[in-house]
């Protein structure tokens, strides 16, 4: 992670990353031409090097909002040492609206409490007097090994969170030994240097040549599969974020993917949604903000199984389906070819009262072959 260079303004505090840790400052005087005075209140070790990891990067878990929730340390007796604590945390730290997006689900948030109640509900059958002086989690996705069957699933807009968003944490994803899978909105040009081994997540949009960009500039980048999220024609109803009135940031990481003509304001919104949309050709937009648009209208609510095929035929690389919640679409998945499945209620942000993830598990029993939600088919033994 650079040193030094990331200053955010979160309420009354100032934020320094400085190699090894957060420096938290307060303004304690006067504004002396543009320059702060600033006290220092703290200071967050929110990184563990390991001697790999050292200098390739910081170890979030989990990832963004653990990193964020770190900058406040005086709501905390000591250290957070566990997920809710960096949870409660990233409560206090965050804006309501970027919180709320992050932690919500759709609707009732049904399936959101399930979610947990279901994990809750398994309990370990200890057994005992076995060598467990050495202990190796090690296991292979698709044929890359990784350090534990637990991967980075694909989430949208790290940079509410940290300045160097989806960067920060695919260095995580490297430093842990593990695999990222990348939501296409922030897909990053050029940042395959930084990725241990990466999917892109991408949703189908009406505009086939955009998806088709998409996953080429993928293959380019070297990302080593691409995982179509299946459970998203159509955004779930996320009333926080009705609420809240959340709005998307406008980033730069698609700059260049759509060509330009149209400059100014509330237009080029409309024309790049109107591409989007198929509605034109000839008018174009700065080509920047795809993460802008109205998912809604964008994505290709028609998408089905027989469009696995066009997808496959433009990429060399594994393709994953991302969503599937059923033992029938499992078996469906193989047989259109895909070469594995992320069994997934999209962390219930999509359709509520869907299944809780972990208990579907067991309905495509016998062929989990990780708690990190992917398998691959050929493992896959259907006669059970
Ligand atoms: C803030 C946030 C944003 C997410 N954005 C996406 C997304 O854009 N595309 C996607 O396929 N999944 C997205 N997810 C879902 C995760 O990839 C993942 O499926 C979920 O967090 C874990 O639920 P699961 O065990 O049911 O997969 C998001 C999750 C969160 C928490």
């Amino acid at each position: 992670m650079a040193q030094g260079q990331v200053d955010i303004v979160q309420s009354s505090k100032l934020v320094r990353w400085r190699g090894d840790h957060w420096n938290l400052y307060r303004e304690s005087g006067e504004k002396k031409k543009k320059k702060l005075d600033l006290r220092i209140i703290g200071q967050v070790d929110i990184v563990q090097s390991s001697k790999k990891s050292k200098g390739s990067g910081a170890l979030i878990i989990p990832f963004l909002i653990a990193v964020f929730a770190s900058l406040v340390p005086e709501y905390m007796e000591g250290e957070p040492v566990n997920v809710n604590e960096f949870q409660e945390l990233a409560r206090q730290a965050l804006p309501k609206m970027y919180y709320d997006y992050y932690s919500g689900g759709a609707e009732d948030e049904y399936t959101l409490k399930q979610n947990v109640k279901a994990f809750q509900g398994i309990t370990i059958r200890p057994r005992i007097l076995v060598d467990v002086s050495r202990i190796d989690l090690s296991t292979t996705v698709l044929g890359y090994k990784i350090s534990a069957p637990i991967l980075i699933a694909p989430s949208a807009k790290h940079k509410w969170a940290h300045p160097e968003g989806e960067v920060a944490t695919a260095r995580a994803a490297a430093a842990c030994d593990t695999i990222m899978r990348l939501l296409q909105a922030a897909m990053l040009f050029g940042s395959s240097s930084v990725m241990y081994s990466a999917a892109p997540t991408i949703p189908v949009y009406k505009r086939r040549d955009i998806s088709a960009n998409l996953v080429q500039r993928a293959e380019r980048c070297g990302y080593k599969a691409i995982v179509l999220t299946v459970d998203s024609p159509r955004l779930g109803r996320r009333e926080k974020d009705i609420k809240n009135k959340m709005v998307n940031p406008q980033l730069k990481n698609f700059e260049g993917l759509v060509s330009t003509e149209v400059s100014t304001g509330s237009v080029v919104s409309l024309s790049w949604k109107a591409q989007l949309l198929g509605f034109t050709d000839d008018i174009h937009d700065d080509g920047s903000n795809i993460e802008g648009f109205d998912a809604n209208t964008a994505f290709d609510a028609s998408l089905s199984w027989k469009d696995i095929g066009w997808l496959r035929s433009i990429t060399n690389l594994p393709v994953l389906l991302k969503g599937v919640l059923t033992h029938e679409d499992a078996i469906k998945a193989v047989e259109v070819g895909v070469d594995g499945i992320v069994v997934s209620n999209h962390g219930a942000r999509q359709l509520d009262y869907a299944s809780p993830t972990i208990s579907v598990l067991e309905e495509v029993k016998p062929l989990i072959l990780a708690v990190g939600h992917a398998f691959t088919p050929q493992l896959l033994d259907f006669s059970t």
